[in-house]
């Protein structure tokens, strides 16, 4: 790992992290020995002279189980900087009755690399694609997909939700209050609302998806039979070190807060945190890890098999966000359909490609592109993919390889956004894949 890079007046920055395992973990880390204050989280003075600050991401009183907070030992507290003031959020808002949502099966052409000499840092690629609920309610989700070509200068949090972020094309360097995350596709990196960051584009430019989530944190799903292994462990979550900067200059803090941007000065830089310790904190999945699980009997599972995180509702098993990937697998159910079948789901689904090739698509869906299938319209394999799959030899496994779609399912209907529904990569054909299916019925054969 390159040492990370710093802006304006520098009294230094510590070592580059590494990361600690586990899903929201009660973690402890300091980047100078010492940092941490034993025994209380607030003493009357902190060691190194450090301010102590707490970050909360539940209600005081929740539940244990579902208390997340943290605190930041930190060389200036987060309250130390100008007043914000409204900057434009056209593309990047939280805006979802801009248009009627039609009930037609929808996909997108991958979005095109903005121009060389136009700068896009990670905040002005993203655009916001659909989505339901929002921050007022403190439900429902955000989808915006994000191309840029700058490593960002300034800052941000998020007061609306929780990102989760699923680089498509180039690697990211996520740097935060709370550490360092290195991200490539394949991975997935969460960034719980209100933690500052930046984002830093080692190749030069990126594209992928972000998921803000409105509503209760994500969390692992319940194992129920699989048993106590299985799906996302655990283990394969990785939260960074601290890591801190301790530089003075002039940056620019933007700030979501009710679907708006806004934006306030800062003679510091905020990522200056130099010890911490709790459960709230960003991390990365490696979403190769995944172990996946299916059918080795016959037909094809609920695609809820492939659940990697969650976000619950008030309502038992029915979530406000599921987060589900459709990896590399072996299909090996026998005298099955084995793509996807034919569906009308009561669940809507926005799926995203990150690379290689859908199972029930033959072609059209390509990596970076997407497509909406809202509720209860009719979808799933193409004309292409029945007429394969129906004839194929399922007396051997078939291995489904170099392949990584996933989906953000909700309870609520998903709902495009005016942009998504004029931009040019919306692909007015789509319907189409399913018009060809032809007429198979034989009344008399039986
Ligand atoms: O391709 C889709 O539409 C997603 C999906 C996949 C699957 O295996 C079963 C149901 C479903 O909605
Ligand atoms: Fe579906």
């Amino acid at each position: 790992m390159s040492t990370a890079p710093t802006v304006g007046q520098s009294s230094g920055s510590s070592p580059l992290p590494g990361y600690q395992t586990g899903f929201a973990n009660e973690f402890a880390t300091e980047a100078l020995p010492g940092a941490l204050p034993v025994g209380r989280n607030s003493p009357q003075l902190c060691p190194y002279g450090l301010y102590a600050e707490q970050v909360s991401g539940s209600a005081f009183t929740a539940p244990r189980h579902n208390n997340r907070r943290s605190w930041l030992y930190r060389i200036r507290p987060a309250a130390a900087h100008t007043p914000f003031v409204q900057i434009d959020n056209k593309r990047f808002h939280s805006e979802f009755a801009q248009v009627p949502t039609p009930p037609n099966q929808l996909r997108w052409d991958p979005l095109p690399e903005p121009p060389a000499d136009l700068a896009v840092d990670f905040i002005d690629g993203l655009v916001t694609m659909a989505g339901n609920g929002g921050p007022e309610a403190q439900t429902g989700i955000g989808i915006h997909l994000y191309v840029a070509n700058r490593s960002m200068k300034r800052f941000f949090y998020n007061a609306d939700g929780e990102l989760l972020i699923v680089p498509q094309q180039g690697r990211l360097r996520v740097l935060t209050e709370l550490g360092v995350i290195d991200a490539e596709p394949l991975e997935i990196v969460l960034i719980p609302r209100g933690i500052r960051f930046k984002v830093e584009l080692p190749d030069g430019t990126a594209r992928g998806y972000v998921c803000e989530n409105f509503g209760a944190p994500f969390r692992l799903p319940d194992l129920g039979p699989i048993g106590s292994n299985g799906l996302a462990n655990p283990r394969d979550f990785q939260t960074p070190t601290a890591w801190y900067e301790d530089v003075d200059g002039d940056f620019k803090l933007v700030a979501k807060f009710l679907g708006n941007l806004w934006q306030a000065d800062l003679d510091h830089s905020p990522l200056d945190v130099v010890a911490w310790h709790g459960n709230y904190a960003p991390c990365k999945y490696d979403l190769r890890h995944f172990n996946t699980i299916g059918s080795i009997s016959f037909d094809h599972p609920d695609p809820s098999i492939f659940l990697v995180l969650q976000s619950l509702s008030d309502t038992p098993g029915v979530d406000t966000i599921d987060f589900v990937i459709f990896p590399p697998r072996w299909l090996a159910a026998e005298d099955t359909f084995r793509p996807p079948w034919f569906h009308r789901n009561v669940a809507s689904e926005f799926m995203g490609l990150i690379h290689g090739q859908y199972d029930a698509k033959a072609e059209g869906f390509q990596p970076g592109g997407a497509s909406l299938h809202n509720c209860m319209s009719g979808h799933g394999p193409d004309a292409g993919t029945f007429e394969k799959a129906s004839q194929a030899d399922t007396s051997k496994p078939h291995k489904i390889d170099a392949t990584m779609a996933f989906m953000f399912e909700t309870r609520h209907v998903i709902r495009p956004t005016r942009f998504a529904l004029e931009s040019s990569q919306l692909q007015a054909n789509y319907f189409r894949c399913w018009l060809d299916i032809k007429k198979h019925f034989t009344p008399e054969q039986q």
